[in-house]
């Protein structure tokens, strides 16, 4: 079988995609994996299949390197909302349905993507860390230097602890700096430390603006560059109106056999 696909990445979290409407493209677990897999496929943090929808412009489904479908990706929706403008399938505006619900995207000058995330309806706060669901779930965990920590060996503790077991958690290392946020993000499904993670980021931010409530905007540098996440709170520990914003490349397409 051969496929057609687009490389894309934002900040760095890159992905697969693969135009599926005609739903000609059935792949398993193992396929996925294979095709993200970076020394012996064409290497990818994620696959996302764009297929039809009834209710919106097109419906995306996210599977991590693993192989496995998972829930919301906010980079993917980014990149996922690029690879339909690219096709021609959409304008600047974007109205899209994902695992979790109904996005709008849209393009903005500078060539961002703002993607309007699902809202988050409780945080969990810690001495150490918050939890939050924000289309995935997400630790946050508070550091004073991010660049130095073993993002792998103490993420990948975290992601395996019994209390988050058998689904998992992503972990993100968070430094608040005087002007916004440093994280890293230890990816559940990736297995390891990815460049940047938009559902983390947005996670991050919100845990960061504590019991305090109001309009919020943060500014979030990761490995792969700098992600802004926009955001409202009624009380200390919801969130509405929330958007991530940041770029959404096109790196290269192509065809592979399978
Ligand atoms: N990189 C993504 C998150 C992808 C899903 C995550 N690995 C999970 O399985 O929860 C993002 O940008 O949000």
């Amino acid at each position: 079988m051969t496929i057609r696909f687009q490389k894309y990445q934002g900040a760095g979290n890159d992905f697969i995609l693969i135009d599926n409407r005609e739903k000609q493209v059935q792949l398993t677990t193992d396929q996925i994996a294979h095709l993200c897999h970076r020394r012996f496929g064409i290497g990818a943090d994620g696959l996302m299949l764009l297929e039809r929808s009834e209710k919106s412009d097109f419906h995306m489904v996210y599977f991590n390197s693993d192989g496995n479908e998972s829930t919301m990706c906010g980079n993917g929706g980014r990149c996922i909302t690029a690879f339909a403008q690219r096709l021609g399938l959409v304008n600047e505006k974007v109205l899209f349905t994902a695992i979790d619900g109904l996005h709008d995207a849209m393009l903005i000058p500078g060539g961002l993507i703002s993607l309007h995330m699902q809202d988050v309806a409780e945080v969990k706060h810690y001495n150490t860390h918050s939890i939050l669901n924000t289309g995935s779930p997400h630790y946050v965990k508070w550091v004073s230097n991010a660049q130095e920590v073993d993002v792998f060996k103490e993420g990948r503790a975290i992601r395996n602890e019994e209390a988050f077991q058998p689904k998992g958690i992503n972990v993100n290392f968070t430094q608040l700096l005087n002007d916004g946020l440093w994280v890293r993000t230890y990816e559940r499904g990736v297995e390891d430390e990815t460049y940047s993670c938009g559902t983390g980021v947005t996670a991050a931010a919100i845990a960061a603006s504590g019991p305090a409530t109001g309009s919020f905007k943060t500014a979030i540098q990761t490995l792969g560059g700098v992600l802004e996440v926009s955001f409202v709170k009624d009380t200390p520990d919801t969130a509405r109106e929330i958007y991530l914003i940041g770029p959404a490349v096109f790196v290269y397409e192509g065809t592979v056999n399978l």
